[in-house]
């Protein structure tokens, strides 16, 4: 059987206090139960708000974390802070970070390390550029993320991959569903010759320009287990409607 699917919202750097308010629409429309679970990762000065008003209906994480646990590292937060806050996951080597930041796949492995070790959901992202795309490199640019950035201590549990094609981010611009297939099932496979059967329960996430309009095309693809969102999670309306392709699934 598939794994319980995610529907995770990544907020960015987009949010103020009065926008916690979405969560809260979010927490009462999740009330009932929903066909998948569901997170949000808002800006940190937000998550503390956040986690009070999801009552514990959905996950909430932080978009990013340190790869120690304390020290002289002015400005950055460990994995044990978010922990010790009370949040539940950590997005680490989203595409936006490895270009703003120059954060290459050892960083990344080292970021999920730090959230495994400080008990924390670790949702580790991997995604090719147009050009490598173009250049038909797309599977090798991906596996070899995939390989580099997922540590050893990676299991079901603790961790999830998410596939977002970076020229698919904030664009409007979708692979073909036969694009994503491929991919999800290269990654797989991948997951399956490096961790044995477990792999099969390791949530596998596309991203990249996932709206209502198109979640009840991308979502039942095999070996799609959810959607890691931007622009539509902003908007508990709009979410919602990511979250409810489920519910009409089922
Ligand atoms: O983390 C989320 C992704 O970067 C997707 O963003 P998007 O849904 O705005 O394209």
């Amino acid at each position: 059987m598939p794994p319980k699917p995610l529907i995770a919202g990544n907020w960015k750097m987009n949010g103020l206090t009065a926008d916690v308010r979405e969560i809260g629409t979010l927490a009462q429309a999740l009330k009932d139960g929903a066909g998948c679970d569901v997170a949000v990762f808002p800006p940190l000065t937000l998550a503390a708000a956040a986690r009070e008003k999801a009552g514990g209906l959905l996950w909430i994480g932080a978009q990013d974390c340190h790869t120690k646990e304390s020290g002289a590292h002015t400005g950055d937060i460990s994995a044990a802070m978010l922990a010790d806050m009370g949040l539940q996951g950590v997005i680490v080597g989203h595409s936006e970070r490895r270009q703003d930041h120059g954060e290459r796949d050892s960083d990344v492995r080292l970021k999920a390390l730090a959230a495994h070790r400080a008990g924390l959901c670790a949702i580790i992202c991997v995604g090719e550029t147009r050009a490598e795309r173009e250049a038909g490199q797309a599977e090798a640019v991906v596996l070899g993320q995939l390989a580099a950035s997922v540590p050893e201590s990676a299991v079901p549990g603790n961790t999830v991959i998410a596939y977002e094609p970076v020229w698919a981010i904030g664009t409007g611009l979708t692979p073909t569903q036969d694009d994503i297939a491929a991919m999800h099932g290269t990654l797989r496979r991948a997951l399956t010759d490096r961790f044995g059967p477990a792999a099969a329960d390791m949530r596998l996430l596309y991203g990249g320009s996932v709206k209502p309009a198109n979640a009840a095309e991308i979502l039942p693809i095999t070996d799609v287990d959810g959607a890691l969102v931007g622009g539509a999670s902003l908007r508990a309306e709009d979410f919602l409607g990511i979250i409810r392709a489920y519910d009409q699934a089922d």
